[in-house]
């Protein structure tokens, strides 16, 4: 069995000038393994993930992806070499069809470009590809519609959609279903169920029903330090959890 951890942080710092927002943060993704990080508002939950994501260079410690560092990689490498982190809704072209929005995706991950002599409409591949994406995040009702023109939550699913089109099998959502009703977000988590299944899901969420319901694991982020990592119910049950943030919201 391969026991090697997905992805290996081992005591990853970062200061802003003379302000240290991260201590030495120790965490061992498993394969195929749903993680969970849950804290407090300005616990550092999306430092790690600019951290992880090599949008901000570390301070200290390193960051392993299947063994091989990762550490000062630029967004587009750890990309490439099987990492993705959602896509913020802005960084959805709002102008370009839901298809065409996925199909980027799918052409960065071949590293293919728009150029003056390809015809992308008849890259059949391609096509083919972000068509079976469109299908898993089911938006094939919506495809051919500027991306601009999508719900708030047909949004956020084009978002998971374009980390899948990039072909990583490490995924990282930041609040998936922040702002979603109950309906939504229940349709979310099966969505996110679902794209994940035989992947790394590494997600931070606050919504505690989301997080037991969907997360193998936890880990509690409190002031840059991590405080616990468990099952859910271990974390459920831990008592400086409960005391440091998540009261009897647990209980
Ligand atoms: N670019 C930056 N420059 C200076 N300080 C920063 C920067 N980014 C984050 N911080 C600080 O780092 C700390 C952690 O912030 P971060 O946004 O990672 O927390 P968070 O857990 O994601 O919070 P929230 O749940 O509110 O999104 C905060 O004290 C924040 O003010």
């Amino acid at each position: 069995m391969n026991t090697e951890p997905v992805l290996r942080l081992s005591g990853v710092g970062k200061a802003f000038g003379a302000l240290t927002v991260m201590n030495e943060v120790n965490l061992d993704i498993a394969e195929g393994e749903r993680h969970a990080v849950i804290g407090p508002n300005g616990a550092g939950k999306s430092t790690l993930f600019n951290l992880i994501s090599g949008m901000f260079p570390l301070s200290a410690g390193d960051i392993r992806l299947r063994g091989k560092t990762i550490s000062g990689l630029a967004p587009h490498e750890i990309n490439r070499r099987g990492l993705s982190r959602s896509f913020q809704i802005t960084n959805i072209f709002h102008r370009l069809s839901v298809f065409e929005n996925l199909r980027i995706g799918v052409m960065a991950r071949h590293g293919v470009r728009y150029g003056l002599f390809r015809r992308v409409s008849r890259m059949r591949g391609v096509n083919d590809e972000a068509r079976a994406v469109l299908e898993r995040v089911r938006l094939a009702q919506v495809g051919d519609r500027p991306a601009g023109d999508l719900t708030y939550s047909e949004q956020r699913a084009l978002e998971i959609g374009m980390t899948l089109a990039t072909g990583a099998d490490v995924i990282l959502l930041d609040e998936p279903t922040a702002g979603m009703s109950r309906e939504e977000t229940d349709r979310a988590v099966e969505l996110v169920r679902e794209i994940t299944e035989g992947k790394t899901l590494l997600v931070v969420e606050h919504d505690m029903s989301v997080v037991f319901s969907l997360c193998d694991r936890v880990s509690v982020l409190v002031y840059g330090n991590i405080l616990a990592t468990g099952t859910p119910e271990e974390i459920r049950n831990n008592r400086q959890v409960q005391e440091a943030y998540l009261g009897e919201e647990v209980a």
